[in-house]
């Protein structure tokens, strides 16, 4: 293996190059979504597993929180849990997905109570969780760079569901809205701080991994989703 440093614009490329090759927007599922060929099963069944995608960032937000050495790093960063739980006055993405999936027909209860969630979903949400509980917090930052290629996605993703989806209410649809100005941000603060910490290529090279093994995760919630709902079934 290489070992210079490479420099900030040749590791920022090899971070974009891992999104172009493994990013979730590239799995059969994700391109039936954004094609409009997922039924409203399908559909429903993403919304709701993804729910548990979403419950459980602001889980390994606080875990990343609480390994930060600065009051400066954590005053930023405590913004991400904020978003997500909300507090008086604002809802946060917790509630919004919920909304979301009201929105599409999925009763608040069946997403709370997990029913839709499917096993390998559990162990690959929570293998992410346990990734941040785990590792030294520049690379868990490094993990959530995925930030860096949601944005494109999800302002594709609202137009999708309203012309494609336009059985799903519209209102559902602020959860995406709202990430449009906040993924930008969190990318551009992740990427800063492990453009800062990571300092010998070992560094660089496991911030890779990281991004790589998160997008690994993304990939394998939608194989879960395509096995327990393949086409043409739309019974379950
Ligand atoms: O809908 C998407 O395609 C998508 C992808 C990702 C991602 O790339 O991890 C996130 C989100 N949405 C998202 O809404 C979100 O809040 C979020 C937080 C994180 C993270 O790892 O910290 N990723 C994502």
């Amino acid at each position: 293996m290489e070992s210079h440093l490479l420099s900030n614009e040749r590791f920022v490329s090899r971070l974009r190059q891992v999104g172009e090759e493994r990013y979730h927007d590239k799995h059969p599922y994700h391109i039936a979504m954004h094609e409009g060929k997922l039924s409203p099963v399908q559909l429903r069944a993403w919304i709701a597993n993804r729910f548990y995608y979403q419950k459980n960032i602001p889980v390994k937000d606080a875990l990343i929180l609480s390994k930060l050495p600065s009051r400066e790093e954590r005053r930023e960063w405590i913004q991400r849990i904020i978003d997500h739980d909300g507090r008086d006055g604002e809802e946060g993405g917790i509630e919004a997905w919920v909304r979301l999936g009201e929105a599409a027909g999925i009763p608040r209860e069946e997403m709370l109570d997990e029913r839709h969630v499917l096993p390998a979903v559990r162990f690959a949400v929570d293998a992410y969780v346990n990734f941040c509980r785990l590792q030294p917090w520049p690379i868990a930052v490094a993990s959530s760079l995925t930030e860096l290629f949601a944005p494109t996605l999800v302002s594709k993703r609202i137009g999708v569901f309203l012309q494609l989806y336009s059985w799903i209410l519209p209102e559902g649809l602020a959860y995406f809205q709202a990430r449009l100005h906040q993924a930008p941000r969190d990318a551009e603060h992740g990427l800063s701080l492990v453009l800062r910490e990571c300092r010998n290529r070992e560094d660089q090279e496991q911030a890779l991994s990281a991004l790589r093994f998160k997008c690994d995760v993304l990939w394998a919630l939608l194989d879960a989703l395509s096995l327990a709902y393949p086409d043409g079934d739309n019974e379950r």
